[in-house]
C-alpha cells in the first residue's frame, strides 16, 4: 500500500511510542525505527517527514547514538525532539553541552509565532521539559524560535531546509499545545494529506487479506479479547467460512471466562463463525510444573498455544494461515520495534517458538495501537461492550501468579479476582478504570483468624488508568471499596490472609506482575 508515512527514528527515549501515537492521532500513519536503521532503507520508504526522538545519551559523549549528516540533506523535513534536537544541532555544527540549569517538568516557553511550527500556538505556552544538556549555540543557518528563562534555544528552525529542533517534548500531554505543534509539523511543514483513517484501514485490510488468502483455509486464534475479536470479525468479512476460530482454555482464564467467550462466539452467539473451544488445562499445567522464571513461563505458554493451534489445524486439514490479534505495543515491548529493550516477551510475538507449522502468520492489526484497534472494532460494527473490554493477557493468570503455577493457586487468584471485579462493578467503576485485576503474590505471612494463627498467601490488587497501556498510573479507588474487597477476599478465599494494593505506576512497574 502506498500510504503517506512519517518515520520516527528512535534514540531510546521513554516517550517514543507516544510520538508515534500522537502523529497517528493527526491521521498520519507513522512507524518507529531504530537509529541503527540503514539510511538507504529510510530513503526507500520515501517518508513525508522524519522525527528524531529523545534519548538517554549526551551527543558529546563517546559512543552516543548518532545519525549521519546525510539524513538532513535528503530534502525530507526533519523534526528533532530533545535528544533528537541536540543531535541535529550537533551534527550540523551547533554546540551542545551540559546545561548550567537542568530543566525538568512543566516549564513556560515563549515561542515565535511566525514559525510554521507555532502559528496557532499561544505565545507563552506550558511545555514538558526533561533535559540536562542544552543547545548552547544553534547550528549555522538556524534561527531561534523558542526560549525559556533557563534555556536560550528551546526550539530552532532552518525553514529553507525544513529542519526543526525542539528541546521539549510535544508528545507528552503535559505539553499543553504539543499536539498542535506535531500537527503543524506533519501538515504545514511536511504537507501530509492525512490519509490514515480507520474506515479506510478496515476496508483496505479486508481487501488485502482476501487477496492473500485466496481459496485457502485460515485458523484464527481467538481469545474473546478485544484484539482477536476485531481480527476474527475482520477475517470473517474477508474470507467467510474459510475461517475457523480456535479458542484455547488453558486453565489460566478468569473465573467463568471460558463459558462467557463460548456464549459470544459459539454456535448460539450472534456471530456466524466456525468456533472450536479446546480445553487444554492439563497440558498447560503439566508444562508449567516447577517453572518459576517469568520469561520461561511466557515462552512455555506461547509455544503450547502454537502446538494446540497446529493440532487443530491438522484436524481441519490443509490450513495454510494462522491469524493472531497481535498489536503494535506487543511488537515493541517484545523488543522488535525501534530501540526498546525487551521488557517482556508477549506470548504471541517474542514468546513464539522458532518453528511454527503454518505457511504464514497473518496479523492484520500488527501496526495498530489499542485505541486504534477499538476504533476499527466500532467501524466493523462490534458492540461497544466488547470493544471497550479491559485487556486480558494471553498467558492469563499464568503471569498473575508470581512463581510456580499450580491448579490450587489458579483457583485462589480466580476467586479473588472475581470478587474484586464484582465489587468494582457494584461501585460503578468498571468503565472508568483502564485495567484492574488481582494477582497472587508468592509471599506468605502470618495472620490470625478465629483466634488461630494462619500462615497464608497475600493477594495483590492492581488497578491502573492508561490510554495506551505503554504508561499507566495507579487508579485511586475509594478506601471503602478496597475495604470491602479485602474483607470479602480473606473471608471467601481459602489460604489468603492478607490483601495489598499496588500503587506503583508504569514506569517504573509494569501493569502485569511478570
Ligand atoms: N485463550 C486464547 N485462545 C486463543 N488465542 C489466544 C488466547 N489468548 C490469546 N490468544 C491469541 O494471542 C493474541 C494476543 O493476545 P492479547 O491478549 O494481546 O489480545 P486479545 O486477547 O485478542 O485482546 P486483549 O488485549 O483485549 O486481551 C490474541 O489476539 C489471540 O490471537
Ligand atoms: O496478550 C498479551 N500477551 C502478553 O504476553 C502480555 N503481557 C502483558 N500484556 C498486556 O499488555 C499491557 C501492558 O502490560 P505490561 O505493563 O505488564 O507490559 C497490559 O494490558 C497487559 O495485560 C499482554 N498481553
Ligand atoms: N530526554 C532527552 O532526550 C534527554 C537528552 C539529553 N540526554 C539531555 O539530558 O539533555
Ligand atoms: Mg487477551
Amino acid at each position: 500500500m502506498n500510504r503517506e508515512k512519517i518515520v520516527v527514528i528512535d534514540f531510546g527515549g521513554q516517550y517514543n511510542q507516544l510520538v508515534a501515537r500522537r502523529v497517528r492521532e493527526c491521521n498520519v500513519y507513522c512507524e518507529i525505527y531504530s537509529y541503527k536503521t540503514d539510511i538507504e532503507k529510510i530513503k526507500e520508504m520515501n517518508p513525508k517527514g522524519i522525527i528524531l526522538t529523545g534519548g538517554p545519551n549526551s551527543v558529546y559523549e563517546e559512543g552516543a547514538a548518532t545519525c549521519s549528516k546525510e539524513l538532513f540533506e535528503l530534502g525530507i523535513p526533519v523534526l528533532g525532539l530533545c535528544y533528537g534536537a541536540q543531535l541535529m544541532s550537533h551534527v550540523l555544527g551547533g554546540h551542545v553541552c551540559k546545561a548550567p540549569v537542568r530543566e525538568y517538568g512543566k516549564i513556560e516557553v515563549t515561542v515565535d509565532k511566525s514559525s510554521k511550527l507555532f502559528g496557532n500556538v499561544s505565545e507563552k505556552t506550558i511545555c514538558w521539559m526533561s533535559h540536562n544538556d542544552y543547545i548552547e549555540k544553534e547550528a549555522p543557518g538556524f534561527k531561534i524560535i523558542a526560549h525559556t528563562s533557563d534555556c536560550p534555544v528551546a526550539a530552532a528552525e532552518c525553514e529553507e531546509k525544513k529542519l526543526y529542533a525542539i528541546q521539549f517534548h510535544p508528545e507528552v500531554l503535559h505539553t499543553v499545545e504539543g499536539t498542535k505543534m506535531l500537527s503543524n509539523f506533519v501538515y504545514e511543514v511536511c504537507g501530509c494529506a492525512g490519509d490514515w483513517k480507520m474506515d479506510a484501514f478496515v476496508e483496505n485490510t479486508i481487501k488485502a487479506v482476501r487477496e492473500k488468502v485466496g481459496k485457502g483455509k485460515v485458523l484464527c486464534a481467538l481469545s474473546g479479547g478485544v484484539d482477536s475479536s476485531v481480527a476474527a470479525v475482520m477475517l470473517a468479512k474477508a474470507v467467510g467460512d474459510q475461517l475457523t476460530c480456535v479458542f484455547v482454555d488453558h486453565g489460566l482464564l478468569r473465573k467463568n471466562e471460558g463459558d462467557e467467550v463460548e456464549e459470544v462466539f459459539g454456535p448460539n452467539g450472534p456471530y456466524n463463525l466456525n468456533f472450536i473451544r479446546v480445553n487444554a488445562q492439563e497440558r498447560f499445567y503439566a508444562k508449567l510444573k516447577g517453572v518459576e522464571e517469568p520469561e520461561r513461563k511466557r515462552k512455555i505458554i506461547g509455544e503450547e498455544f502454537i502446538r494446540v493451534f497446529e493440532e487443530e489445524a491438522k484436524k481441519i486439514g490443509a490450513v495454510d494461515f494462522l491469524v493472531q490479534g497481535t498489536i503494535y505495543p506487543d511488537v515493541v515491548e517484545s523488543g522488535l520495534g525501534g530501540e526498546s529493550a525487551v521488557i517482556k516477551s508477549h506470548h504471541n510475538v517474542g514468546g513464539l517458538p522458532d518453528y511454527v507449522d503454518f505457511k504464514e502468520i497473518i496479523e492484520p492489526l500488527r501496526d495498530l495501537f489499542k485505541d486504534e484497534v477499538r476504533k476499527a472494532g466500532l467501524e466493523l460494527g462490534i458492540p461497544e461492550k466488547l470493544v471497550y473490554r479491559q485487556p486480558f493477557p494471553g498467558p492469563g493468570l499464568g503471569i498473575r501468579i508470581i512463581g510456580e503455577v499450580t491448579a490450587e493457586k489458579v483457583k485462589m487468584v480466580q476467586e479473588a479476582d472475581a470478587i474484586y471485579r464484582e465489587e468494582i462493578a457494584n461501585a460503578g467503576l468498571d468503565r472508568s478504570i483502564g485495567q484492574y485485576f488481582a494477582a497472587l503474590t508468592n509471599m506468605r505471612s502470618v495472620g490470625v483468624m478465629g483466634d488461630e494463627r494462619t500462615y497464608d498467601y497475600a493477594i495483590a490488587l492492581r488497578a491502573v488508568n492508561t490510554i495506551d497501556f505503554m504508561t499507566a498510573e495507579a487508579a485511586e479507588i475509594p478506601w471503602e471499596v478496597l475495604g470491602r474487597v479485602s474483607s470479602r477476599i480473606v473471608n471467601e478465599v481459602k489460604h489468603v490472609n492478607r490483601v495489598l494494593y499496588d500503587c506503583t505506576g508504569k514506569p517504573p512497574a509494569t501493569i502485569e506482575f511478570e
